[in-house]
């Protein structure tokens, strides 16, 4: 199979969708790989380091989606990279389609066979392929919350583990799951006071067993959100229904009830955020104030520690870039049905559920346009 790797193109986004190591993987396979020149320039993989791995490197983004069957990719493809995308063709990288109707309507009509990464799935009901970018962003999250409570960013001035004498920040975490968990494990190192708030109370007695007296959990309703949410210093938003739109969990009047100079920093802003107030920000301009809280709403966290997050992300993608290149990507997932679940769009048709729901379209299983 061709593959291309084009350079990523949204604001301050330095990831690369393949790893030299990753090419290595595939043209040891057979495979052919046309990598954009410099796609890796921004976080040191040199076209050097991947003309070793046996890539092509070509020098622009158009010969490279001109040539490939499947483009492995980091971002959700900009509007210029859907123009480019080609009937039949495969693209495997982030959609998050549901809080994105234009993106919607024009990977439908490329006709391409697109494959969000996050919502494949995993036999232990997780998401295997979004989970090591929620790591980064989960750990992020604290340094980015702890940087806007400081004064000169608006913040409230204060230190998240406080100091002898005086308390430690609060830190609410909505939703335990890969990102609440990374958030709270990183508050906590810092010595913040730190609850996670979920409506799983499986993962509640998980996060309970695995932190002890260290973490505070709490069942999440409306109640609770709302009280916890008046007193906190700084709100986690880890929240998600796999492939929906994110909950409206913080209304604008809580948003209101909330201390001057607190902090949102709203991680499924990807998935449209789950504060009411929350609109997508960039790496170039990463916070707005709205009722003196300080609103953090970076769609392409882990972009911001590019390096890191290119490994993480390839150490989970590579086996299903394997996959789809040996197969072909029908026959990839047919035969497995969490690649199959990362189906979002298949030649001119709605394949996931939570998305159509979202923009209320038509859609059709997966398993029915494959034939299965
Ligand atoms: N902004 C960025 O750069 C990034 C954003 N994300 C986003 O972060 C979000 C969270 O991702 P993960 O932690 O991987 O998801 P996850 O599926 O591991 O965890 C989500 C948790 O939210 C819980 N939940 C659902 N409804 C809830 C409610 N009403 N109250 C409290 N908890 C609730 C679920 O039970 C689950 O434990 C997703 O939208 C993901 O796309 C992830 C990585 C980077
Ligand atoms: C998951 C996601 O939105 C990101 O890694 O940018
Ligand atoms: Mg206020």
């Amino acid at each position: 199979m061709r593959i291309g790797v084009p350079k990523e193109i949204k604001n301050h986004e330095y990831r690369v969708g393949m790893t030299p190591a990753a090419v290595r993987e595939l043209t040891a396979r057979g495979h052919e790989v046309f990598v954009e020149t410099k796609a890796g320039d921004g976080i040191d993989l040199t076209d050097e380091l991947y003309a070793k791995a046996g890539a092509k490197i070509l020098p622009t983004a158009e010969e490279v989606f001109g040539v490939a069957d499947m483009i492995v990719k980091v971002k959700e493809p900009q509007p210029v990279e859907i123009a480019r995308l080609k009937k039949g063709q495969t693209l495997f990288t982030y959609l998050h389609l549901a809080p994105d109707p234009e993106q919607t309507k024009g990977l439908l009509a490329s006709g391409a066979v697109c494959i969000a990464y996050e919502t494949v799935t995993d036999n232990r009901g997780g998401l295997p392929l979004l989970a090591p970018m929620s790591e980064v962003a989960g750990r992020m999250s604290i340094q980015a919350g702890a940087h806007c409570l400081e004064k000169a960013q608006g913040g409230r001035g204060v230190l998240l583990g406080g100091v002898p004498g005086v308390p430690a920040a609060k830190v609410v975490v909505l939703g335990g799951g890969v990102v609440g968990t990374n958030a709270a494990r990183m508050a906590m190192g810092l010595e913040a006071h730190v609850i996670v708030l979920d409506v799983s109370l499986n993962r509640l007695k998980e996060l309970d067993e695995q932190f002890g007296s260290r973490l505070h959990t709490l069942y999440s309703t409306m109640d609770a959100i709302e009280e916890q949410v008046a007193s906190a210093d700084l709100v986690i938003g880890g929240v998600l229904l796999p492939g929906a739109a994110a909950p409206k969990l913080i209304t604008e009047a809580m948003v209101r009830q909330m201390k001057k100079g607190s902090v949102i920093v709203d991680v499924a802003i990807d998935q449209g955020g789950c504060a009411e107030t929350s609109h997508a920000t960039t790496h170039a301009d990463p916070t707005y104030r709205v009722h003196d809280v300080v609103h953090y709403a970076v769609a392409n966290m882990p972009g911001g520690v590019a390096r890191t997050s290119t490994f993480a992300l390839n150490n989970a993608t590579l086996p299903f870039t394997i996959a789809l290149a040996e197969q072909g990507a029908e026959a990839a997932m047919k035969a497995n049905a969490h690649l199959r679940h990362g189906l979002n769009v298949y030649r001119g048709t709605l394949t996931y559920g939570a998305v159509a729901a979202a923009q209320k379209l038509a859609f059709e299983p997966a398993e029915k346009v494959l034939g299965l």
